[in-house]
């Protein structure tokens, strides 16, 4: 393997390392890219490798088009997803997928997120989006590219900037993250799981609970990221 892409190899092997220890992931499911946007590829986990076996060297590179540069092994089932969203979402350099248990719940719901309480708003001022189920054209077509297009448009349909909302269900499927890193992206994975639980035990103690006060909302927010705020870097 080409030197020149070991570090994006070792950054995305790393961050996949990180989803079974958070317990975001079962057996070999979801995975994480980190890019090199001067290099215009990324570094993705093979598909189908369990977690226990992977190495930076098998990460395989992926340019932004979905075609493989390097690598013996097949990226990942849903190497088109990253590549759709790196191609057209410029900022970000990190994109992780996941099954995790409650994310994917709201997912196969097809609700957003509601914001119940100040943990949430701490990371969003929006309900975390849950994209439609593709349409009929859609899964006739590349599903793992369309899935790209699902994510955008629905970010779009609603008005939202994928700088400060890095988080998203897609409905009947499961959540995917991104960020400018790939640890970024795994932070965000984690957050989105530990909401998703609290919201569905909210509803499940309270099934009409309150969302949070759009005041509140915008006060706790600016108070976590306000000017010099560590918070989230
Ligand atoms: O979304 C899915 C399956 O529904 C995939 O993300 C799998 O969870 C992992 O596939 P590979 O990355 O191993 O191809």
């Amino acid at each position: 393997m080409a030197q020149k892409y070991s570090h994006i190899q070792q950054e995305a092997y790393e961050a996949n390392m990180q989803l079974p220890k958070l317990n975001l992931v079962l057996f070999t499911f979801g995975n994480v890219s980190a890019a090199d946007r001067s290099l215009g590829v990324f570094a993705i986990k093979p598909s189908g490798v369990p977690y226990e076996d992977l190495t930076p060297e098998k990460m395989v590179i992926v340019d932004f088009d979905g075609n493989t540069v390097e690598g013996i092994l097949r990226p990942s089932s849903d190497t088109k997803t990253h590549a759709v969203l790196y191609k057209h979402w410029e900022k970000i350099n990190g994109i992780v997928h996941t099954h995790s248990t409650y994310a994917t719940a709201w997912a196969q719901s097809l609700r957003d997120i509601p914001i119940y309480g100040t943990t949430h708003a701490d990371h969003n001022t929006v309900d975390i989006p849950c994209a439609p189920p593709m349409s009929d054209e859609m899964i006739g077509g590349n599903y793992e590219y369309e899935t790209g297009f699902q994510i955008m448009n629905c970010f779009t349909d609603k008005g939202l900037s994928y700088e400060e909302v890095e988080m998203i269900l897609v409905g009947n499927h499961a959540p995917f993250t991104w960020g400018k890193t790939a640890a970024k992206a795994v932070y965000n994975s984690a957050v989105l799981e530990q909401i998703a639980q609290m919201a569905y035990i909210t509803e499940s103690i309270k099934a009409d609970a309150l969302r949070l006060k759009d005041a509140l909302i915008k006060k706790h927010y600016e108070r976590k990221h306000g000017a010099n705020s560590y918070y989230g870097q």
